[in-house]
């Protein structure tokens, strides 16, 4: 579990983070959306104490990160991909991290295999692809079986193969009761991999909600009639929202595809289509973040 509270960071005049308060649970995947620069990496930087929140707190598994005794078996961290500046071998690497809290090599082995590190374990991990690294990265934040994962974009870098696998592995985490907080700008992958989304623009938290409930928002009805303008004046009459697409083809909003079956049947109006149309969740996203994205351009020009 991750409870963040009032987190704010201030860098000189410009607030990276703002009063935001969120709770992460166990058993779920949460995604942490926003549009570049909305503060993401700067909070989960905070979580995992590596920078000082001017205000507020993040509390993992009850206390701050920093008072875990072993903390690598209580959150296991994936940081921006950064290369591993190191010599040694991607087996060496993760047996010297997992020296440092007792923890055995079977357990390295288990981690090089789940990552599909095999073949490349002794290489020089210094050399290794962004994919590469990625995979690493995640056996490493796996080392000490961490009740709690958080991971800054995970997918970056990885093939289409590996962005399979880390989806299937966050689900299978979050199916074994543990808490998983992954942060990305591609909708279309949260919308495969989280059950919850916390959103951010401009440091501030601008939903907090199952995905399911994002998705489902907006629904409109494509509806085609060549008697689409009386149509019209009945569906308005309803309080519906009209928009024509083209001739003879409006999207409707406001009632759903049985409601507005029923209406036209009622007046004796043929219909040629009745098509309920689910925004994606990218779509969704963009509307939720349109203000704070507008501002930032606003502020560029
Ligand atoms: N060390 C720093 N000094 C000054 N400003 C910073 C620092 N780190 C981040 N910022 C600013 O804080 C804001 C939030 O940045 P952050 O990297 O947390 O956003 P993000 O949501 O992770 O973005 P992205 O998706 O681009 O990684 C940005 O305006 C950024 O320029």
């Amino acid at each position: 579990m991750i409870e963040v509270q009032d987190l704010t960071k201030r860098y000189g005049d410009r607030l990276a983070v703002d009063a935001l308060s969120f709770t992460v649970r166990p058993g779920l995947v949460t995604g942490f959306l926003g549009p570049n620069g909305a503060g993401k990496s700067t909070t989960m930087r905070m979580i995992a104490g590596l920078d000082r929140p001017t205000a507020g707190r993040a509390l993992v598994n009850g206390r701050p990160y920093a008072e875990h005794r072993a903390p690598l078996r209580e959150v296991g961290l994936l940081l921006e991909a950064k290369a591993v500046h190191t010599s040694r071998s991607a087996r060496d690497h993760l047996r010297a991290l997992a020296a440092t809290h007792g923890i055995d090599d079977r357990r390295v082995e288990r981690l090089i295999e789940l990552a599909g590190l095999r073949e490349v374990a002794r290489k020089r991990a210094g050399g290794f692809s962004l994919g590469m690294g990625q995979r690493l990265g995640i056996a490493a934040a796996l080392l000490g079986d961490p009740a709690t994962v958080i991971l800054d974009e995970p997918v970056n870098g990885l093939d289409p193969e590996g962005v399979l696998w880390v989806r299937t592995l966050l689900r299978e985490l979050a199916a074994e009761g543990r808490t998983v907080f992954l942060s990305s700008h591609l909708m279309s992958e949260m919308a495969l991999t989280a059950d919850h989304l916390v959103v951010v623009g401009r440091g501030r938290l601008i939903a907090d909600l199952p995905v399911a409930e994002l998705t489902a928002r907006e629904t409109t009805v494509l509806v085609r009639s060549p008697e689409a303008a009386v149509l019209t004046g009945h569906l308005l009459a309803e309080q519906a929202t009209v928009a024509a697409v083209e001739q003879g083809l409006l999207e409707v909003g406001g009632l759903d595809a049985a409601a507005i079956g029923a209406l036209a049947h009622r007046h004796g109006l043929p219909l040629h289509e009745l098509t309920p149309r689910r925004a994606s969740l990218e779509e969704a996203f963009m509307e939720l973040t349109r203000d704070s994205v507008e501002y930032r351009a606003g502020v560029a020009a």
